[in-house]
């Protein structure tokens, strides 16, 4: 028996759109993102997936993210798990600037080395492996052992807190991972072995 773990990042936020570090952040999800999430729940249905378990961050936009998706399911009468281990990384002193502002203001060069290297953080925040010390420890804390039971977990999340986890579940390098994005709305689920260990990648 092989457990499935399903990842989702949170449709697209009013931040995203407007270009935004939102981090930790509170904002909430465009009409596009509401969009985005729905269509998500109507694709795991379509998929026949039924999961066991649930979890998100303490953020809004992931959370509102599950719901959309647990309304297209018809899924009712369930439990969910919210942690702010889930959380996006924390921005720190970036969090609500736009992106473009940020690399007039300190260069290209130096933004993307905030954004995308994996463990020199922004300042007053969370490098990516910052985050991961986090998130990891979580997933195999939390929701692992459900997986290696053979259980399907859904997670929605955010960009950062899932590259994260997606590091440790595929035994990616840092330079891998950075190179890696995850798209608001498009799921990546893995089958997970009794061990623990990930025994494919599946499209839905
Ligand atoms: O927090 C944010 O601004 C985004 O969710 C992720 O941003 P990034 O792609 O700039 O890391």
């Amino acid at each position: 028996m092989t457990g499935m773990l399903i990842l989702v990042r949170h449709g697209q936020s009013e931040w995203n759109l407007k270009n935004l570090f939102t981090g930790w952040r509170n904002v909430e999800l465009t009409e596009q993102g509401i969009g985005e999430a729905r269509a998500t729940g109507k694709k795991l249905a379509a998929a026949g997936i039924v999961p066991d378990l649930f979890y998100t961050s303490a953020l809004r936009r992931a959370q509102h993210t599950l719901d959309l998706i647990l309304e297209e399911m018809g899924i009712v009468n369930l439990t969910i798990t919210r942690n702010q281990a889930l959380n996006e990384r924390d921005y720190g002193d970036l969090s609500g600037l736009n992106k473009d502002d940020a690399r007039a203001k300190w260069g290209d060069e130096q933004v993307l080395i905030w954004r995308r290297s994996y463990d020199v953080p922004p300042p007053g925040g969370e490098s990516l492996k910052d985050t991961a010390d986090r998130t990891q420890p979580y997933f195999e804390a939390e929701i692992l052992p459900h997986l290696k039971a053979g259980k399907t977990v859904l997670v929605t999340a955010h960009g950062n807190s899932l590259r994260a986890l997606v590091k440790a579940i595929e035994g990616l390098t840092p330079d891998e991972i950075l190179k890696r994005e995850i798209a608001t709305g498009e799921p990546v689920a893995y089958r997970i072995g009794p061990d623990g260990a990930m025994i494919e990648k599946v499209t839905l």
